[in-house]
């Protein structure tokens, strides 16, 4: 008898038989960024330094570093190049950076010229727009189209250095000033980000809205113009939907979900907005499922590591995790201590 993939497959082990390179996931953790972003206290560049430490000894592939923004509109991420100068660079991590202008871009290169360093501080780039007019006045100062007009040349010089360049579009679901957005705007910004030279755009529920049914909808609309291959998923947290909803996006093809430990951060320029999606909770949910989370510990994230940094940071913000399988393993771990202490 001839042995189809089907019969091949049923002799593979369950676990085994998912791990696909298909069915690899990439996590881009943004929590240095995106997490710590919008805090109002003075948070120590060594402080900073040290989250991308750990992120990187979890196993975290990819961190969002920080961001080349103007100190007045995000005051938090001032110290960005100090962070990238004094953090540690592990091999086979990527540690991008937001900029959203020239500006940005000059500043960012500037530092990669006064120290050179084999790998660079950093080798990519993210810039960012947004699908509705007022959430781009919010955040660029500028219009959806005229940020277009504006990004098309620092994704090109960025390119020409040698830096890659992924793609925002945030509010892909709603937006916090006018509601419920148009999803065929969603889908018209990606593909612009891609003709313009980004590899990968990561599509945000920035207002932390979205329901599984609606991120389903907004993803057949932008896989109309984009490769499924080249978008990512980023979830905020607000109404508790963001897991729901990484695995909509997962179901549709999408391979790269963006997450924060400890469900720490938000838009500043987005009122009301709580974090993004936990890692903990993404690590979690898809344990033994047919998706492998990859990572550089052991070929994935340590899940445990990942639930003590959601905690360390969290602290150090004056709260508790927010991640809810970091609560709960903390709370088990503390059960079982006496237990495993033979108490
Ligand atoms: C884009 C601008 C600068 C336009 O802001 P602007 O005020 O129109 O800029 P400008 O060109 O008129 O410059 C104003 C001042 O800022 C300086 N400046 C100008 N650019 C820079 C720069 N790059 N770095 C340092 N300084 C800069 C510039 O030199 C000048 O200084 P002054 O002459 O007054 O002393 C501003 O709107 C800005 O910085 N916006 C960033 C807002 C931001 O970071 N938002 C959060 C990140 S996006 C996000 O969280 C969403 C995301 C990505 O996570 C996905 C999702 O959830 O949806």
């Amino acid at each position: 008898m001839m042995l189809t993939s089907k019969h091949l497959l049923r002799s593979i082990p369950r676990t085994r038989r998912y791990a696909t390179a298909a069915n690899f996931v990439k996590i881009v953790e943004v929590s240095p960024r995106d997490g710590l972003q919008n805090e109002k206290g003075v948070i120590p560049v060594a402080i900073k330094a040290d989250l991308v430490n750990r992120l990187g000894r979890a196993g975290v592939e990819i961190i969002e570093a920080g961001s080349f923004v103007s100190p007045k509109w995000v005051p938090q991420m001032a110290g960005t190049a100090e962070v990238l100068t004094q953090m540690e660079r592990l091999p086979n991590v990527r540690y991008p950076v937001l900029v959203p202008n020239q500006k940005g871009l000059d500043n960012l290169t500037a530092l990669l010229s006064e120290h050179p360093a084999s790998p660079p501080l950093t080798n990519e780039i993210a810039i960012f727009t947004a699908a509705t007019d007022a959430m781009s006045r919010a955040n660029l100062n500028t219009t959806m189209d005229e940020s277009l007009v504006r990004l098309a040349p620092v994704t090109r010089a960025a390119r020409d250095k040698g830096l890659r360049v992924r793609g925002y579009v945030s509010v892909a679901i709603a937006c916090p000033y006018t509601g419920p957005v148009d999803y065929v705007r969603v889908r018209n910004m990606a593909k612009a980000l891609i003709d313009m030279g980004c590899y990968e755009i990561s599509l945000g529920d920035t207002v932390g809205m979205g329901t599984p049914t609606q991120v389903s909808e907004m993803l057949e609309e932008v896989k109309k113009s984009v490769p499924v291959e080249q978008l990512a998923g980023h979830f905020h947290d607000t109404y508790g939907t963001a897991v729901a909803n990484v695995l909509t996006a997962l179901d549709h093809g999408v391979r790269t979900i963006d997450s924060s430990v400890g469900g720490i951060g938000g838009c500043p320029y987005a009122p009301g907005a709580l974090g993004n999606v936990a890692t903990e909770d993404v690590l979690y949910a898809l344990q033994g499922s047919r998706y492998q989370v990859t990572g550089t510990s052991n070929g994935t994230i340590d899940l445990d590591k990942m639930v003590d940094i959601g905690w360390w940071i969290s602290e150090l913000l004056g709260r508790e995790s927010v991640s809810r399988a970091g609560r709960a393993i903390r709370s088990r771990r503390r059960r079982e201590a006496p237990m495993k202490a033979g108490l």
